[in-house]
């Protein structure tokens, strides 16, 4: 940078003494020989300036990349209420757009106005050398050129964080029709997802229109300014040079110089907004980048037996406060046992399940693993103890292997690990007969799967696991029977010798399992075995139950 900084500032020195010396000089060889030298210190000046671009473009992909990753490791161990406000469109539009905006700033904007900040001193000492009462004109226009740009700068900063917060928003729409586009389609809702997106994208472009209006204005008048600064500077030389004061030659090199520290207050006053733009626009980035995140010991080896216990828990979800979703719930299960979860839909079920895996910590009231308060224990060394298996299999877009594996996040896991849980998952047979076997991809959310290989590749996971406590969501839509039968099999294997939480769809299920809890509304209206809920006739267990097996029973009497 400073070898470009010199060579610039040198070129009007070198081309007043050039003027000055036309009509004293007439060897043409003399002229030729200078010529030439300029020519060398000119791509002197090309090949340090590439070297600048390339470090400074460079520097700032390697930045931005650290703060991208830094980003995404803080996203990641986001708690789930997090995600429960957040939604997935915003976080990918975060982490692309709103990053790469810090990237414009820190390379090329950082590289102009270091470059124009020296440029600017270097300028200003050549004008007081040449002429320091021409120097005088220019002290009025800079500052002033100075000042506007702060004063927008304040403006952009807001302006900024808004314009990045509409992005995040279009991000989102677009990624809910994106991800549901089946069911966009199906609908035959093209129509309404182009509107959502265009009235998304409207109030962005508003926003960005009206910080564009800012722009120009800062631009339009720092130019007036500029301009209105050489006329002034032209004006007053000619009176120095009729007065025999100032060469023609030192004249062109002070209006060279002149434009030169005008056009680079003007780069940094542009440089400050830019600066403000990108703070507003990162605001959100570093908010979450240093949150505070609860420093989680180590997980350890819980060495859970498997018993476990809600004391009069009850809970409200974060962004529902006054509606709560659980209210004194109050049950224990011995290690190894079954219990089925039953009740109408939003009864509470699954909240259950989210507080065992500690998404959520209960408002009041304890869970207790082995008799241990779960607040006490480090949640890494819980969860290390159970899995779940859920109703729709999460799967990954990668290989049946990494699906499979990624039930041990502490060690790598072995093909033959894989196998042995595939196998006994009821999943090895299909898996080999695929012709890459393991490391068939199973597209995006296991797409090239059936539903039953899904759930047989979710139940090999969870097997990997080998959990003490295991979470069921069990699937509502029916598989084949064939499929069905197997899925069956696969899930008593998983189930044996560990405690077992269902949520229950099925009849055949719920009357197996060793305690029924039954929820409504939030509170555990009955429990006990199934023998002894449909002796009470009055309880909504056999009110359940009766609408169960009528629904059951309906096909085959149509
Ligand atoms: N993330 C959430 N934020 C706010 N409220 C929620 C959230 N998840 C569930 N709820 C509410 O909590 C209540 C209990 O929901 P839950 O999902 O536990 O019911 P469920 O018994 O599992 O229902 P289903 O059988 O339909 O899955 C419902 O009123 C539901 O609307």
């Amino acid at each position: 940078m400073a070898v470009t900084v010199l060579i610039q500032l040198a070129y009007p020195k070198a081309l007043s003494y050039f003027i000055d010396n036309i009509n004293v000089r007439k060897d043409m060889a003399w002229f030729s020989s200078l010529a030439l030298t300029m020519l060398a210190v000119l791509a002197l000046q090309a090949v340090a300036a590439t070297a600048r671009y390339y470090i400074f473009e460079s520097t700032g992909y390697m930045i931005v990349t650290r703060i991208r990753r830094q980003l995404y490791a803080a996203l990641i161990e986001q708690p789930i209420r997090f995600y429960d406000k957040h939604h997935v469109g915003e976080l990918n539009n975060r982490l692309t757009a709103d990053v790469e905006i810090l990237h414009d700033t820190l390379t090329m904007g950082m590289a102009v106005s270091l470059r124009c900040l020296c440029v600017f001193i270097g300028g200003v000492v050549m004008l007081l050398t040449i002429s320091p009462v021409l120097s005088l004109m220019l002290v009025i226009f800079l500052p002033a050129t100075l000042f506007i740009g702060k004063m927008t700068g304040k403006v952009y900063r807001k302006r900024a964080s808004l314009m990045q917060d509409g992005q995040a928003e279009c991000g989102k729409v677009a990624q809910e029709h994106f991800s549901n586009i089946r069911l966009v389609h199906a609908f035959s809702q093209q129509r309404t997802a182009r509107a959502r997106y265009a009235g998304a994208t409207e109030h962005a472009l508003s926003l960005s229109v009206s910080s564009s209006a800012l722009f120009a204005l800062f631009r339009g008048g720092s130019s007036f300014l500029v301009y209105l600064a050489l006329l002034g500077t032209l004006w007053f030389g000619a009176r120095l040079i009729g007065q025999g004061q100032m060469t023609v030659g030192d004249l062109t090199a002070f209006i060279l110089y002149a434009s030169m520290v005008t056009e680079a207050a003007g780069a940094i006053g542009e440089f400050w907004n830019a600066w403000m733009r990108t703070i507003g626009a990162t605001e959100w980035i570093f908010k979450v980048i240093n949150t505070e995140r609860a420093q989680e010991a180590p997980a350890g080896e819980a060495g859970l037996q498997g018993r476990l216990a809600f004391e009069d828990v009850a809970f409200a979800y974060p962004e529902r406060p006054d509606a709560p979703a659980l209210n004194k719930i109050d049950f224990s299960i011995a290690a190894g046992d079954t219990i089925a979860l039953v009740g109408a839909s939003g009864a509470g079920k699954s909240t259950i399940a989210s507080l065992i895996l500690g998404f959520y910590r209960p408002d009041s009231g304890r869970i207790l693993f082995d008799g241990v308060d779960a607040a006490a224990m480090p949640l890494a060394a819980i969860r290390s103890k159970l899995a779940i298996v859920e109703q729709e299999p999460s799967l990954f877009s990668g290989s049946i292997f990494e699906n499979i594996a990624f039930a041990v996040a502490e060690r790598e896991v072995t093909l033959d690990e894989v196998k042995a849980a595939a196998a006994l998952a009821y999943a090895h047979d299909f898996i080999s007969a695929f012709p890459d076997g393991y490391d068939t991809v199973v597209g995006e959310r296991g797409a090239q799967l059936s539903g039953g290989q899904k759930q047989r590749i979710a139940i090999a996971r969870a097997l990997l696991r080998d959990p003490r406590i295991l979470i069921l969501d069990e699937a509502t839509s029916a598989l084949d029977s064939a499929s069905e039968l197997q899925v069956q099999r696969a899930l008593d294997t998983l189930m044996q010798g560990r405690t077992t939480i269902i949520i229950a769809h099925r009849f055949s299920t719920i009357v197996k399992a060793d305690r029924i809890l039954v929820l409504e509304q939030g509170r555990l209206a009955q429990h006990g075995t199934h023998a002894q809920l449909v002796a009470q006739q009055e309880g909504l267990y056999f009110h359940l139950m009766r609408h169960q097996l009528a629904r059951a029973a309906a096909p085959a009497a149509a």
